[in-house]
């Protein structure tokens, strides 16, 4: 039996014996390749290329030389040139900086795929032939066959471990096999731009070992890791969800059972929004029909918006406050008189009252002026009159607090009540006024009318509603008045008269025919006092 020493020494010579076949050194470049990774250059010029390949724990050194040509040694002594290209500096490196050993990857076992892209011609890269066999150094290559497109290019990625001086220490290196089959190492030394477009669809697979490496270090099993291409390493895939509105029947058939599992109710309610379709409170009030009566008063009476230039065209002096009050056309610079000699009386204040006990006696026929807070209550009154300033008025709504009694001469007493709905007052204050309201419209004796004053705008509120509901029982007659039509288009005063007619067509105490008025341009002032005079006219005492 050998003894191991002599067994080891045996070894140890063929070792050497094997190496010595595969040392070279050229003559003229100095090249050399030794065992041990031993490196030697006889040149220390720039320009050089450094590859080394270390397998296993036995390093194999390579350095080629470059002088604007490379020159390429495989290990079977033969010399392979390889012509260089213009994306390479004078330092070996690549051209656009970027450093390739980020891409290092170490092979131990089995094939391995790298994926690279395909490059046309063999122009865009430095070309390093190495044996393709490394039996010697008892290293083992593994290749790749990889399909990219229309060329086949067969592409293995190593790693070498670099222990020498070389200036490309851990950087990648491609190693490959050129079409024949020959093993060959290649560099890619495109330039910047060509990296760039490489990168952008270039796809490297960590290799078995990197995985291992990596799972190690998170603790995980290494089970299932000996494929370096498994589904799970390419980036997941996001799944499309795709959502259902289920009340979307576009996406369903008619068997899939649309209207089969509504109830009876679905169905009848579905036939009625066809029959009814749901109108907004706008569209509905565009949608009404005004009777040619009523178009005729509004146009008559110049109610609504109208533009000065048209006031003056039908004879009406601007220049006065209400000028639609006076008479058209009129040869005088001042006011033409009240026709009504009623309301041509000075309008006097005589009593205020904040609950029902302290009413004055009700002496002469009555005529209230109800409505909600802001409505032009207290305006009206001075409009009627044309005394300004007698009643006062005010933006803010909640002004009048009293029930405020004017005499117009011996004949009438027109009276003023506070608002309803919205002001700037207590809640508690608020509603003791509306007691008051409810109170002086339902029992006062000797009231022979109430207007009930209705902004054009906004139409009736739930509150207007109460109190004609209350003025209903009580059998109070009133009238409808609608206020501030200056302020809406001509057609909208005729909608909104239309629309209260149509809404208190069955009330029995109501007095028709609605009364529309405006106390800033003095449409339909005279109208009213009209309607107003003739209840005086024939008020029995
Ligand atoms: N454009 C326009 N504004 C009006 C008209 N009538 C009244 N106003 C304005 O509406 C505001 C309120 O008027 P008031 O007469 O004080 O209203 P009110 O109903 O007495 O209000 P309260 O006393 O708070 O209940 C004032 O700024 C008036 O100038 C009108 O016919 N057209
Ligand atoms: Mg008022």
């Amino acid at each position: 039996m050998p003894s191991e020493d002599s067994l080891r020494q045996k070894l140890k010579k063929r070792t050497k014996q094997s190496f010595s076949g595969n040392s070279l050194r050229t003559k003229e470049d100095g090249i050399s390749f030794e065992k041990n990774g031993v490196h030697r250059r006889g040149n220390e010029s720039e320009g050089k290329l450094k590859k080394r390949v270390n397998f296993k724990g036995k390093q194999f050194s390579e350095e080629i030389e470059e002088r604007g040509k490379l020159r390429t040694l495989d290990f079977s002594g033969k010399k392979k040139r390889v012509y260089a290209k213009e994306g390479r500096d004078k330092n070996g490196k690549l051209e656009n900086g970027v450093a390739t050993s980020k891409k290092r990857t170490l092979f131990k076992k089995g094939e391995k795929k790298v994926k690279a892209d395909p490059v046309k011609g063999s122009s865009g890269h430095r070309t390093m032939w190495v044996p393709g066999k490394l039996r010697n150094v008892g290293s083992k290559v593994k290749r790749l066959t990889h399909t990219v497109k229309e060329r086949e290019e067969n592409v293995i990625l190593a790693t070498t471990k670099h222990k020498g001086r070389g200036k490309d220490e851990g950087k990648m290196k491609f190693v490959g096999e050129d079409d024949q089959g020959s093993g060959l190492v290649k560099r890619s030394r495109e330039n910047k731009s060509e990296l760039g477009k490489r990168k952008s669809h270039e796809v490297v697979y960590p290799s078995s070992f990197v995985k291992k490496k990596a799972r190690d270090k998170m603790g995980l099993d290494h089970d299932d890791d000996d494929d370096a291409e498994t589904p799970r390493d390419r980036p997941k895939k996001k799944k499309r969800v795709i959502k259902i509105d289920p009340h979307d029947i576009s996406n369903k058939r008619l068997d899939d059972g649309i209207g089969v599992n509504g109830s009876k109710e679905e169905k009848e309610k579905e036939k009625e929004s066809e029959k009814e379709p749901k109108m907004s409170m706008n569209a509905q009030f565009r949608a009404i029909q005004p009777g040619p009566s009523i178009l005729s008063f509004v146009e008559k009476n110049l109610l609504g918006r109208r533009r000065t230039i048209d006031l003056r065209r039908e004879g009406y002096n601007i220049d006065l406050s209400a000028p639609l009050d006076n008479i058209p056309f009129s040869s005088s610079s001042e006011r033409e008189k009240i026709e009504e000699n009623v309301f041509r009386n000075k309008l006097e204040y005589f009593a205020a009252a904040k609950v029902s006990s302290s009413f004055p006696p009700p002496s002469l026929p009555e005529i209230a002026f109800a409505g909600r807070s802001n409505v032009g209550k207290s305006s009206l009154l001075n409009a009627l009159t044309r005394q300004w300033g007698v009643v006062r008025t005010s933006e803010k709504p909640g002004l009048t607090q009293t029930i405020n009694f004017f005499n117009l001469g011996t004949k009438l007493c027109l009276v003023d009540l506070p608002g309803y709905g919205f002001a700037y007052a207590k809640e508690e204050v608020k509603e003791s006024w509306e007691e008051l309201v409810k109170e002086y419209v339902s029992r006062r004796t000797g009231l022979k009318r109430v207007c009930l004053l209705i902004d054009t705008k906004w139409g009736m509120k739930p509150r207007d509603h109460e109190l004609v509901e209350l003025m209903e029982r009580s059998k109070t007659k009133y009238q409808i008045v609608l206020t501030k039509t200056d302020v809406v288009f001509p057609i909208d005063v005729a909608r909104r008269a239309t629309q209260i007619e149509e809404s208190l067509l069955h009330n029995k105490s109501v007095v028709k025919p609605l009364m529309m008025v405006s106390s800033k341009s003095g449409a339909g002032i005279r109208s009213l006092r009209t309607v107003l005079a003739n209840i005086t006219r024939f008020a029995k005492r």
